[in-house]
């Protein structure tokens, strides 16, 4: 950090600076805290609940971290699945835990979305899977094309979200409609 503000034509030595370098390390170790936690101890403890439709948790507030530019990228993550028959539901904080754990690392919005769904589908078995993130970069925002405002929309869909259009078009709707 000392070398990046040397670079940029600062002085690190000055009254303001002096404390940032371990500031930044400190704030990295919480933004980037996601490359340290399993995913699978977050989806460790399931419910035997026979609910077989659709459990879909939307406007997970989602921040994360543009691995091109080291800038955030943030907005909302909507998580849905629908549970197998032999009963493996988790906990609604779980699937916001999830997205917290994937979004603390250097990211791209494509793999957030879709190492989000498959961890759902690693751990919980489901019939089906949908993940849709929705999120304005500030690498596109404050520098280079400047567009603020401009939204981003990613999706994954795994299994019965994948091949029945019905069932898709159902989460979808609950999403699109939701507030
Ligand atoms: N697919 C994808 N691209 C991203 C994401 N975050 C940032 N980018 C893009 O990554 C690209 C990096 O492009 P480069 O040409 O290497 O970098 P750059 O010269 O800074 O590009 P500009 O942002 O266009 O100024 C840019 O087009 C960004 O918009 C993301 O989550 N997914
Ligand atoms: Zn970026």
């Amino acid at each position: 950090m000392r070398e990046l503000l040397e670079a940029v034509g600062e002085n690190p030595d000055r009254e303001g600076l002096r404390d940032t370098p371990a500031r930044v390390a400190r704030a990295y170790r919480e933004m980037f805290a996601g490359l340290y936690s399993d995913p699978a101890s977050v989806l460790e403890r399931t419910f035997d609940e026979s609910h077989e439709e659709l459990v879909l948790v939307t406007d997970i507030p989602m921040y994360s971290t543009c691995e091109h530019h080291l800038v955030p990228f943030h907005g909302v993550a909507h998580v849905g699945y629908i549970p197998n028959s032999h009963g493996k539901v988790t906990g609604l904080s779980k699937l916001a835990r999830l997205v917290d754990l994937y979004a603390k690392r250097p990211q791209v919005q494509e793999r957030l979305t879709s190492q989000i769904a498959d961890a759902l589908v690693r751990k919980l078995e489901p019939r089906g899977v949908i993940v849709v993130v929705e999120a304005e970069h500030l690498c596109m925002s404050m520098r280079g094309i400047r567009k603020p405002g401009a939204r981003t929309t990613t999706s994954a869909v795994r299994g019965m979200l994948q091949t029945s259009a019905t069932s898709r078009a159902e989460a979808l709707e609950l999403i699109k409609g939701r507030r």
